[in-house]
């Protein structure tokens, strides 16, 4: 899950853009970049760092034009620590194209094959966007050959793109000179959506992964980008969509409603804050049938992204909501940290407990959803520091048992703390007195309650069936493999985590 944006104006963008990648900040953490254009001319500044250690101001005068797009990251493929892998991603032919992706292409390993083999055309990074780009490159140049550019000709290049490429994309990229394209793979994985403003000079499309960063911009949500749909929008402005995929189907990620996205973000017509409230309900539920709320005396919220379920259940169960954990704002969020050493270290520089909330007595403790463990392990031992007499956790989410495929990085079972694991040995693992899951079925219905079209939603790190269906055993060995290979840079991992500027990086 990365955050993208894609501008088109009739005045310079790139200050909105900077504005919108402020507002995806908690998509990715890792690198960010922008493309702005100016008549068939592609300006571009990216590094690795924070939206703003990246982006000085020598950097944003750099980047003129009325069209541009942008990404901050959280690498799904590929090496973390590698400035080149940093999007957006350029190619010069045809036309002059830049791509910016959030999610993770799940027959990568063999469309690189394909495009050194048979399309003739060269990557130098491990990026899955790489040979994003280079397909969408190559279907251009087959479907507008000999041909003027217009709509048709690049919805057929995006059709060609759905047939080859496989797992999840949501995509924005500039075409030198004619538009800016967005599109959204056939099964509506991740995110996208559009939105309008009145620009100074006229009217302005946007589109970006979540809402927040549209209202935020001072844009109007217009609606959700249909899963399969690519939309042109010219540089006068005009606007073209288009049904591309052949059997498209709405499954988005449930995980941007657990934890990925952010509250006030509404996606696919639903308020991420509401199904968050809504999996708090339920989950008071299983706590109510799992233990007496009698032996409860407070519940405590895990910051940040815990607090509406924790404070729904509270509500439910008829106990005190109390904040027993401070956040340090200046520290990112920890699981989309790149390294579990750089992980473990930072839940603990990032939250401090307030010891009068623990001293003596039954806390609740309650966490969006548990992955590795490695947040709940170290904040069942700071409550128990900090005097608690009984520990108890419940997490809004149920067990991640499988790998996740799609673009959040879980590429191997080994490293969830419930994977071959019973309940039990996960409550011995991370020290509490007892430990509630919600149930999977729950927390589908928790978001899908709020819009009937959501019937299905792409939950494979819960329930192992991975929606897109066509994703073979050497796909996954591939990816886990490629990962695993990845340098662990405790350099680069500070660099995230601290963002702190770096210098060196501006070109
Ligand atoms: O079991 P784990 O592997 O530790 O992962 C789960 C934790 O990571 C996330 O928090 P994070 O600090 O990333 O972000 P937040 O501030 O939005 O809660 C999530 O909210 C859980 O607290
Ligand atoms: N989280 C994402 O969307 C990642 C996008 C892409 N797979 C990358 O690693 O850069
Ligand atoms: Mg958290």
């Amino acid at each position: 899950m990365c955050g993208i944006v894609g501008v088109i104006s009739a005045t310079p963008v790139n200050q909105l853009i900077y504005d919108a990648l402020l507002l995806l900040q908690h998509r990715g953490q890792d690198a960010a970049g922008i493309v702005t254009g100016m008549g068939t001319k592609f300006f571009m500044h990216k590094a690795r760092g924070m939206v703003r250690d990246v982006f000085r101001t020598r950097n944003m005068r750099s980047l003129p034009g009325n069209i541009g797009l942008g990404q901050v990251r959280y690498p799904t493929a590929g090496n973390a620590y590698s400035e080149e892998e940093a999007q957006p991603f350029y190619v010069n032919a045809p036309f002059g194209l830049v791509l910016v992706h959030n999610g993770n292409i799940t027959n990568a390993h063999a469309l690189k094959k394909e495009l050194f083999g048979i399309d003739r055309r060269h990557l130098n990074t491990e990026s899955d966007t790489e040979a994003l780009i280079n397909i969408l490159a190559h279907e251009l140049e087959l479907a507008a050959r000999d041909l003027p550019l217009t709509p048709v000709e690049v919805f057929k290049a995006v059709s060609a793109v759905h047939r080859r490429v496989k797992g999840s994309y949501a995509v924005v990229a500039l075409i030198a000179g004619y538009g800016l394209l967005a599109f959204r793979d056939p099964h509506g994985i991740r995110p996208l959506c559009l939105g309008k403003g009145e620009g100074a000079n006229g009217p302005e499309w946007m589109v970006a992964s979540e809402s927040v960063a549209l209202e935020g911009t001072g844009h109007q949500l217009v609606r959700d980008i249909a899963p399969g749909e690519a939309l042109f929008i010219t540089m006068d402005g005009e606007l073209h969509s288009q049904q591309c995929a052949t059997a498209p189907s709405l499954n988005p990620c449930v995980f941007e409603y657990v934890y990925l996205a952010r509250p006030d973000s509404v996606i696919d017509g639903v308020s991420v804050y509401h199904a968050r409230l809504n999996m708090g309900e339920t989950l008071a539920q299983r706590v109510i049938s799992t233990m007496p709320p009698s032996e409860i005396d407070v519940v405590i919220p895990i910051p940040e992204s815990s607090r509406p379920s924790a404070m729904q259940l509270a509500q439910k169960l008829g106990k005190p909501y109390r904040e027993g954990f401070v956040k340090n704002r200046y520290v990112g969020r920890t699981f989309i940290m790149p390294g579990q050493a750089v992980r473990k270290k930072s839940v603990r520089q990032k939250l401090n407990a307030i010891g009068m909330e623990f001293k003596g007595r039954n806390v609740l403790l309650v966490d969006d959803s548990i992955v590795r463990g490695t947040t709940s392990k170290e904040i069942v031992q700071m409550a128990r520091e900090a005097g608690a007499n009984k520990v108890y956790m419940a997490s809004a989410a149920p067990p991640v048992r499988y790998p996740n495929v799609y673009g959040i990085d879980m590429p191997t079972s080994s490293e969830l703390i419930a994977h071959d694991r019973t309940i039990e040995e996960i409550r011995q693992y991370i020290g509490c007195d007892a430990l509630i899951y919600q149930d999977v079925d729950a927390m589908k219905r928790a978001v899908s309650a709020l819009n009937p079209a959501l019937a299905s939603l792409e939950a494979s790190c819960f329930d192992g069936r991975y929606i897109t269906g066509d994703v073979s055993a050497a796909d996954f060995e591939a990816m886990k493999t490629q990962r695993a290979t990845q340098p662990q840079d405790e350099e680069g991992a500070e660099h995230s985590r601290l963002a702190l500027p770096n210098p060196t990086s501006a070109h």
